[in-house]
């Protein structure tokens, strides 16, 4: 599959730009004033307990929920006004595909129908990316199997191979090691690397300490809907542990790392 070559170094273009955001759900403020941005190439983690608010940003940010103030800009336009979805690839916490009964090889061609012209049968480097993106992930003897038939972790390791066919500029991915075991999450691992050394720029929801930690540029750690740090992991795992869990309870934190991937840390 082609990969768009990396720039020098991460060039600080802005690919995604968040302004005081703030979304109501069911009344409820769930985002509170988030404001961030994230350059071409970088790979950034977003991070934080249960209920944080982390796939509701993801979710806002992709416009499939409503924003209540404040802007999101994708590649530099305004989310309202952006069209260029073929730039961005997500792969959902759980995804309805994973139930549907299409085929692995459906699923993956799926990632690339915003790039299809309409009416038009695939094409040979439509055929080659899906076989591509299949092989990356280690799927590729399983493309003609009903999705149905495969493991949590396999079916999350076909919904990645889907975003990447898209072959695309952003890639969004929510919780994507989730039920996936150590050895994939580390194909995974080796295989986002790769796309990140050619210039995609990756946000990712994680939960835990794992093969995708060494390819983090940045976390931003979430806290009933607020930002309470952003930085390199080391940088934010080295601050005080002093914090609050989700529930509200005070407690010096297990451990840098671990509770800065829950969002117990906040940087002092
Ligand atoms: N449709 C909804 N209506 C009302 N509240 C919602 C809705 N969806 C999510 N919430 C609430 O918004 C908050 C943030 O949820 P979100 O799923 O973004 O958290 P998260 O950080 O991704 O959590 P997790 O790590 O458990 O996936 C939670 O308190 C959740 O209960």
């Amino acid at each position: 599959m082609p990969v768009t070559p990396r720039p020098e170094a991460v060039s600080g273009e802005p690919v995604l730009e968040v302004e005081d955001l703030s979304v109501l759900l069911g009344h409820l403020p769930v985002l509170r004033g988030i404001t961030m941005a994230v350059g071409r190439g970088e790979a950034v983690a977003l991070l934080g307990g249960n209920g944080s608010g982390k796939s509701t940003l993801v979710r806002s940010i992709l416009g499939l929920l409503p924003i209540a103030r404040g802007a999101v800009s994708l590649f530099g336009e305004p989310l309202g006004r952006f069209r260029h979805w073929s730039r961005v690839g997500y792969v959902p916490q759980r995804s309805a595909a994973a139930a549907s009964g299409a085929t692995v090889a459906e699923i993956v061609s799926s990632g690339r129908l915003s790039l299809r012209r309409p009416f038009l049968p695939r094409t040979n480097r439509d055929k080659a990316a899906v076989r591509e993106a299949l092989d990356l992930v280690g799927m590729g003897g399983r493309a003609r199997s009903d999705v149905r038939e495969l493991s949590g972790g396999q079916q999350q390791r076909v919904l990645i191979a889907r975003a990447l066919a898209g072959e695309p500029e952003l890639l969004v991915l929510d919780e994507p090691t989730a039920g996936v075991d150590l050895e994939h999450q580390q194909v995974l691992a080796d295989v986002i690397s790769a796309r990140v050394s050619a210039g995609l720029t990756v946000v990712v929801v994680l939960h835990e300490i794992g093969p995708l930690t060494p390819l983090i540029d940045r976390g931003v750690v979430l806290r009933e809907g607020r930002i309470v740090a952003q930085g390199p992991l080391a940088e934010i795992g080295s601050v005080a542990h002093a914090g609050h869990d989700h529930t509200g309870h005070e407690h010096v934190g297990p451990g840098p790392r671990g509770s800065i991937l829950d969002g117990t840390v906040e940087r002092g």
